[in-house]
């Protein structure tokens, strides 16, 4: 006994400190786990109804989230067809209900009560602080507001010149790829980040020089880290995740980022103050418009019953007004930096948070809505090609950059599109928490406790075979022949959200989209050896290919002068 006590080891009576330690622990646990039933006898009451597996005491059905992101994407997915409609999960004292009946969907996404976001948005706090995807309330309300007409078709139109230069900017980068096989996603990637900082920022992506590649970098890092926060429960809470090296990281990262906003705004106030107005990004004179595309009504839409994105039924903020005549509207960061000028509607903080929070939302999103079409087209060579016929008869060989009208006959493009952000949605769930109890309308014995996350599950509900049919799985761009979108629930269709939270970068993303793919299917046939079933999804916050978005490219014909 005396040696031992000797050891520096045993100067501690370790092993009876760590049993009276158990001896407390458990019935501590026994005392929170009766007091957590009973305060939340109302919520456990209607929980017990919804279907879902079992879980563990205490746990819940946690293990349900352990893996690698494409098992823990796999598994969820999978098991949620031994449910109804309606899937209930556990994760620790967190109830989370997954709903997939677009009815129900409706409820939530409809309400100007139930706008509140899910606890899990907070990781995203220190990168984007309370800009508009996070913020609610009165903040919220002003903010979305503001933010909103500057994404209007009449600020979009004005920036078809800067799309052109640098989509032709893009496949002149590919070039280099042709003939090997490569992940497109770190093009669409860079490419969105630059676009994004010429339009919606207004600066020129040649004054941020290697920065905007580090950014980019540095988003997709980040993205992985919140992935991780997500999926890893012990990575949760901040006091155990502030001690890891992970975050040391995302502060390096979110220092990247941040820096980057602040010389943009830096720019931007100094361009102010010289009377400089819209983006300062640089043009070559043969891709200018010279002329203002008259007779083109900002109403008109490409595919009947359908509106840049969503269903004709779903009207939103974005869908008031777009014919007042040419009514100049600002870009916006323009009017983010009038608007501080007194103070009252939004200060310097407010706005660095909202640019960082569009270059958030639409880089990643769009790098992969637009990676999946590429590696769509790859797996339908047949489709591919009606593409580009159409493409043909629009272009007539010619190489001329594209236009407003242009984008308005792409029909079969934008069907292709709409399909792969049907089966692939960029943003695969939505999360809200629910203030007050909500009754189901595919089910009305259901209730959703107040308390409770509500999961909406867009890349279950755009699998529905009540609303695609049998073959709801294949990619058929003719799910958006208005005969067959005429028959659909309008919330059977939500890739952009939909309701007064839907997302503001819908038109600028169908946009752009349509001009930067357009003009790399006019350069290159995508070529691959995968389809979707080789396709290893992970829901990284963003839907994305674990695999990667592996796609090889074969020119088409010679690089026009311009590109
Ligand atoms: C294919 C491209 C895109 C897709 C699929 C997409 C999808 C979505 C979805 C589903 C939401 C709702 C998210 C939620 O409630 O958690 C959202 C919100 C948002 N999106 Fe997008 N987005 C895209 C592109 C863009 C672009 C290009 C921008 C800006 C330039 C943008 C800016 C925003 C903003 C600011 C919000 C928050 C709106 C609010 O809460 O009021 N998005 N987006």
């Amino acid at each position: 006994m005396s040696a031992t006590l000797s050891s520096p080891d045993q100067m501690v009576p370790t092993g009876l400190s760590t049993h009276t330690f158990l001896y407390l622990l458990v019935p501590a646990l026994a005392l929170f786990y009766t007091y957590w039933r009973i305060s939340r006898k109302h919520m456990l009451e209607l929980a017990e109804r919804i279907p879902g597996p079992k879980g563990w005491p205490i746990i819940g059905n946690a293990l349900e989230f352990v893996g690698t992101p494409n098992e823990i994407f796999t598994r969820i997915y999978r098991r949620s067809f031994a449910y109804g409609k309606t899937i209930k999960l556990w994760a620790g004292s967190r109830l989370i209900i997954f709903l997939t009946d677009p009815d129900d969907v409706e409820i939530i996404l409809s309400s100007h009560v139930h706008i509140d976001k899910s606890p899990e948005y907070r990781f995203f706090k220190p990168w984007l602080g309370d800009g508009l995807l996070i913020s609610t309330g009165q903040k919220w309300r002003a903010h979305r507001k503001l933010i909103a007409p500057t994404f209007h078709l009449n600020v979009l139109k004005s920036f078809i010149d800067l799309f052109n230069k640098n989509s032709r900017e893009t496949v002149k980068k590919m070039e280099k790829e042709i003939g090997k096989e490569f992940d497109c996603h770190d093009y669409m990637s860079e490419a969105t980040v630059e676009i994004l900082l010429e339009t919606a920022m207004g600066v020129s992506k040649k004054t941020q020089g290697q920065s905007g590649y580090d950014y980019a970098m540095a988003v997709m890092k980040l993205c992985e880290i919140l992935h991780l926060r997500h999926a890893k429960m012990w990575f949760r809470p901040d006091i155990i995740f502030n001690l890891t090296n992970t975050a040391k990281y995302q502060k390096k990262l979110i220092n990247v980022i941040h820096s980057l906003t602040r010389r943009v705004i830096q720019k931007k106030k100094a361009d102010f103050e010289k009377g400089i107005r819209g983006s300062t990004a640089e043009l070559p004179e043969e891709l200018k418009t010279t002329k203002p595309e008259r007779n083109v009504s900002s109403k008109t839409t490409t595919l009947e019953g359908t509106s840049y994105g969503q269903s004709t039924g779903l009207k939103d903020d974005l869908d008031v007004d777009d014919d007042v005549g040419e009514k100049k509207r600002m870009a916006f960061l323009d009017l983010m930096i009038e608007a501080s000028q007194n103070g009252v509607v939004i200060n310097d903080e407010e706005i660095k948070e909202q640019v960082d929070t569009i270059m958030f939302e639409g880089h990643d999103t769009t790098a992969a809505g637009s990676s999946f079409f590429l590696c769509q087209m790859a797996a339908h060579p047949d489709i591919q090609e009606r593409v580009v016929q159409e493409l043909d008869e629009i272009f007539q060989g010619s190489d001329r950059p594209v236009t407003f009208a242009d984008t308005l006959e792409m029909k079969y493009l934008e069907r292709c599109l709409l399909e792969t952000l049907r089966l692939f949605p960029p943003v695969p769930i939505i999360a809200r928490q629910l203030q007050q109890d909500v009754r189901l309308a595919s089910d009305p014995k259901l209730v959703l406790p107040a308390g409770a996350t509500i999961v909406v599950a867009q890349f279950k509900v755009h699998r529905s075979q009540e609303q695609y049919g049998p073959n709801a799985d294949v990619f058929d761009p003719d799910n958006f022949l208005p005969e067959r979108a005429s028959n659909r629930h309008y919330y059977a269709f939500i890739p952009f959200s939909a309701g007064p939270r839907s997302c503001v970068g819908r038109k600028y993303a169908m946009l752009k989209l349509k001009i930067l793919l357009s003009t790399i299917l006019r350069n290159y046939k995508i070529k691959s050896n995968w389809t979707e079933d080789d396709y290893k999804l992970q829901g990284d916050i963003i839907l994305k290919r674990a695999d990667g978005f592996k796609i090889s490219l074969e020119r088409r014909k010679p690089m026009s002068a311009t590109a």
